[in-house]
């Protein structure tokens, strides 16, 4: 059963506010629609092991983030549910997974 689609709910201001609360690697969109959590791995292999890790993680959750590899090393996670074209919970649930999965940082990465 796939575990987002149309009618699942979107989540509201407060309890956006409370789970970012937690989720204090992850940032929101103006738009409130998504939200987006950056690093600097320590080389692209170790920026392509987490997207590997990633995939799995979310192919296991049926919940798929948008990546975007803007260097070499740095990667830029976006997560919102397209079919609601908004914030829901799966959406939290899976960037907590996503920041479970170990990451070897650059050096002066501030993550
Ligand atoms: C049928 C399948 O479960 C749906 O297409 C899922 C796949 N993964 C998804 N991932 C995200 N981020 N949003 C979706 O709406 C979505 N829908």
């Amino acid at each position: 059963m796939a575990k987002c689609c149309a009618d699942t709910p979107l989540l509201t201001d407060a309890q956006i506010d409370e789970s970012l609360g937690k989720l204090t690697a992850w940032n929101l969109s103006e738009d409130r629609k998504l939200i987006s959590r950056a690093f600097v791995a320590k080389n692209f292999v170790s920026a392509m092991n987490f997207l590997n890790s990633a995939a799995e993680v979310a192919e296991a959750e049926g919940h798929h983030p948008d990546f975007h590899l803007t260097n070499y090393r740095e990667v830029k996670i976006d997560v919102t549910t397209h079919a609601i074209g908004g914030l829901a919970e799966i959406d939290m649930e899976l960037a907590a997974k996503l920041d479970a999965i170990k990451v070897d940082y650059s050096p002066k990465s501030n993550n």
